[in-house]
């Protein structure tokens, strides 16, 4: 197939560093034939629901495109897959944050959690950056429900394809100044990284830091990821 089966990822190496550092790099994900078949989609209409302009909504500059169901492949299976992983993580997360909210084993029985919340339509998308596009920095909150990681691949080779375009992720702690961290990926690979916010283990106790996520600027050439998203938009 051209996904790497989910259970072969090396799930303790994730694990520890999204504790450590609320970001993680999956190794490889997806090989260079499904990153040039999802690239291929872009320009055609049928797999999308909608195509956002970023420079129109302030978002950055470049452009993405949202998918509609079915997922094209391998995208709806490594979306349960994933989900299923991470979900006794999320909990984790937001039992440590005292946060109320749990989450169910089967991603389909999430996503009818969101749909009985009115949040029906896909947020899975196909990110296409050029040479001085960016993403600024954000978080994908969609509605009430929000599962608290997602997955962004990087569908084009760096060096070759494209140079800059580094994928960011800032730390708000509280009371304190930012901190940044850049994820190297190779093409095909994804990071799994915390939505909005994540525990972090002080000499106090456990407080909670916000996160964002953005790209920095593309120097040249051009860019694709392909981001996963675990809860649907309202
Ligand atoms: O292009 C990227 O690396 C990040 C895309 C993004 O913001 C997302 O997948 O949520
Ligand atoms: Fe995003």
């Amino acid at each position: 197939m051209s996904a790497v089966p989910v259970e072969a990822l090396d799930w303790t190496r994730i694990g520890a560093d999204l504790e450590a550092h609320g970001c993680a790099a999956t190794g490889p994900l997806l090989d260079t034939d499904a990153c040039a078949r999802l690239r291929a989609l872009y320009p055609q209409d049928a797999p999308f629901r909608s195509r956002i302009v970023m420079a129109r909504h302030g978002f950055g500059r470049g452009e993405y495109k949202y998918y509609a169901y079915p997922l094209p492949a391998p995208l709806e299976d490594l979306r349960s897959a994933l989900y299923a992983r991470l979900a006794p993580l999320a909990d984790r997360w937001n039992a440590a944050m005292g946060l109320p909210v749990r989450y169910p084993a089967a991603h389909a029985d999430f996503l009818a959690r969101c749909r009985q919340a009115g949040q029906t339509r896909p947020t899975p998308l196909l990110l296409r950056y050029g040479e001085g596009d960016y993403n600024c920095l954000h978080q994908d909150v969609y509605g009430e429900h929000v599962f608290p990681l997602q997955v962004a691949i990087l569908l084009s080779a760096p060096g070759r394809d494209f140079t800059g375009g580094e994928f960011v992720l800032t730390e708000q702690r509280p009371r304190m100044q930012s901190r940044a961290e850049v994820v190297p990926l190779g093409q095909g690979e994804g990071v799994i990284f915390a939505v909005r916010h994540r525990p972090v283990q002080g000499t106090r106790g456990t407080y909670r830091v916000a996160l964002r996520h953005g790209v920095s600027r593309v120097r040249s050439g051009e860019r694709y990821t392909t981001g996963l998203i675990f809860h649907d938009a309202a």
